[in-house]
């Protein structure tokens, strides 16, 4: 006891003699402070790291190329940016941030990461950036395909697949799909018997405007008016990179002439939607009745909300919202379904050994003494395959439609903050190797003989039609256009060349809007084949 190490450091002075374990526990720890106070002090310096790594870890931005003064990131995108972006993910990986002007943008590319944005968080991801072209196009936004997450949005999806492209709606219109594909078949039978060559992408965009005004409007572009030409322009300018959703400040200069082209659109095609709701208003014969316009004046004067939450105001479905519905409807089916149609036809005519296979797949199950019919097309699974071969290497709206976020979210190991437009490069998740394992750039449509792999949303390396919320609710009627058309076209001629083109020569450049036609129109001969 009378050793200085057992003295106690402070006098206790109503402490018993009797309590020795207390003053050797107290010994002990005296005995070993310095190396106490060195690990205390290095457990509360891990401790403060690992909280400052916790603390910073969501705002790991993802990688990506560093960004210019103003513009940001917007040079690096050319006049075909689902390319240019496919290349830079390459360098900085499936999840890359840009900075569009002041935007922020995050580009996903590869198979996980666009499940991780339309599905895992599709929630967070179903909102849409605001465009600024938009208000001049589309009646200041009133439509549903830019429409912001919310009553309003949900509300019109809901009328779209529950009653405008249900698949009973879609079987409805099936006469008039047979009645114009027969005026196509029997018009280009005749430039057969001429031996001359036939424009295919001009004829299949034809037809398929066709079918969507008289589904939508009631009336077919033949009737009295022709909005493809307004409507093409209109794609091209919501595609486009416009400096006005990105720099703010140059925007009202108006550098592109985005403003001005889409004012032009909006003067043209708002005649047009006056003049057909005034026909649909005083018709009294009932020949309307079904079409998407009939549909829509029906909903007028009601609300339009989904299922409204306490907070959320009320829509009412006016006329400019019919107006902005229907052109949404006409921008929507126009080009997507052409544009699949001529891309599989120019793979095709590539491929002699694909369109062989497929002409007699359709001999098989129609035979030469008659047209295809929408019954025939469950029979026919190479058809498929080259609809899907074709779906994976022209997606028809390569980056989907840009989606943005509504709340900040750590996704993948990086931080996308609120507020950021989501691109999922569908065109590279065509091509994403760890996906597509053999010659992903060729076409090749046998690689889906014994693969469960479909265009549905379920498999996210092939999603032309996006998944989740936001994807497309007039996917039956696409692929219904699609196969149809298709079909028939391969079931009633022979097609090649013309005369000094060979397959391999033929130009497979694309043009970059909202969707990526063929930059070159396909020109091809027919010969018609079938026995009637
Ligand atoms: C082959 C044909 C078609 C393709 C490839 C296609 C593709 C797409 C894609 C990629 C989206 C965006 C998905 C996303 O942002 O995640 C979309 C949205 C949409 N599509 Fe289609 N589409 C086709 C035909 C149609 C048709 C025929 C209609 C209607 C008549 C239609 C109506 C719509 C609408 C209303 C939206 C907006 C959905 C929303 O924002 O919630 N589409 N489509």
């Amino acid at each position: 006891m009378d050793s200085p190490h057992l003295r106690p450091l402070h006098p206790l002075p109503l402490q018993k003699p009797s309590a020795p374990k207390q003053e050797t526990a107290f010994h002990l720890q005296m005995e070993t402070s310095p190396l106490l106070i060195l690990s205390t002090a290095l457990l509360i310096t891990l401790y403060f790291f690992f909280r400052h790594l916790r603390c910073r870890q969501p705002h790991k931005l993802p990688p990506g190329p560093p960004p210019l003064p103003v513009i940001g990131n917007l040079h690096q995108l050319g006049n075909l940016p689902h390319r240019c972006l496919h290349s830079l993910a390459k360098s900085y990986g499936p999840i890359m941030f840009l900075r569009l002007g002041n935007k922020p943008t995050v580009v996903v590319s590869s198979t996980e990461a666009a499940e991780l944005v339309l599905k895992t968080y599709d929630g967070i991801f179903s909102s849409r950036p605001s465009v600024d072209a938009l208000r001049h196009l589309s009646y200041g936004n009133k439509g549903m395909v830019f429409a912001e997450s919310g009553a309003y949005w949900r509300g019109m999806k809901k009328l779209c697949t529950l009653q405008l492209l249900s698949p009973a709606k879609v079987e409805s219109f099936a006469p008039m799909r047979r009645e114009e594909l027969g005026r196509v078949v029997r018009r280009v039978r005749a430039v057969a018997a001429k031996h001359e060559a036939v424009d295919v992408s001009a004829e299949v965009g034809q037809l398929i405007a066709d079918l969507a005004c008289r589904m939508i409007l009631g009336c077919s572009t033949r009737d009295k008016f022709n909005l493809k030409p307004a409507i093409h322009e209109g794609l091209n300018l919501l595609g486009a990179f416009n400096l006005a959703d990105y720099v703010p400040l140059l925007g009202a200069l108006d550098l592109q002439g985005i403003t001005r082209r889409a004012k032009a659109v909006n003067r043209a095609v708002d005649k047009v939607l006056e003049d057909i709701i005034r026909e649909h208003e005083e018709d009294t014969t009932g020949k309307y009745e079904g079409d998407f316009i009939d549909t829509f004046l029906a909903g007028m004067g009601h609300p339009m909300n989904g299922s409204p939450q306490d907070d959320e105001p009320v829509h009412v479905l006016g006329r400019t919202n019919i107006k902005a519905l229907a052109l949404d409807m006409i921008a929507a089916s126009y080009e997507t379904s052409s544009t699949a149609i001529e891309w599989a036809m120019s793979e095709l005519i590539r491929h002699p050994h694909a369109m062989k296979r497929l002409q007699r797949e359709l001999e098989a199950a129609v035979g030469l003494g008659r047209t295809v019919e929408e019954a025939d097309l469950p029979k026919l699974n190479y058809m498929d395959m080259v609809v899907k071969e074709s779906f994976r290497l022209y997606p028809p709206a390569p980056l989907l439609i840009p989606h943005e976020s509504t709340e900040g979210i750590e996704m993948g190991g990086y931080y996308i903050p609120k507020g950021t437009r989501v691109i999922v490069n569908t065109w590279a998740l065509g091509r994403d190797a760890g996906a597509w394992a053999e010659d992903p750039e060729e076409f090749r449509p046998e690689r889906f003989a014994d693969s469960g792999v479909d265009v549905k949303g379920r498999d996210f390396q092939l999603v032309p039609f996006g998944s989740g919320r936001r994807s497309c609710p007039g996917m039956h009627l696409g692929l219904v256009n699609v196969r149809l058309v298709l079909a028939q076209l391969v079931h009633c001629f022979d097609w090649e060349l013309p005369a000094g083109t060979s397959p391999k020569e033929l130009d497979m450049s694309e043009d970059f809007g909202l969707t990526m036609p063929r930059a070159k129109h396909l020109i091809l001969r027919p010969s018609y084949r079938l026995l009637v």
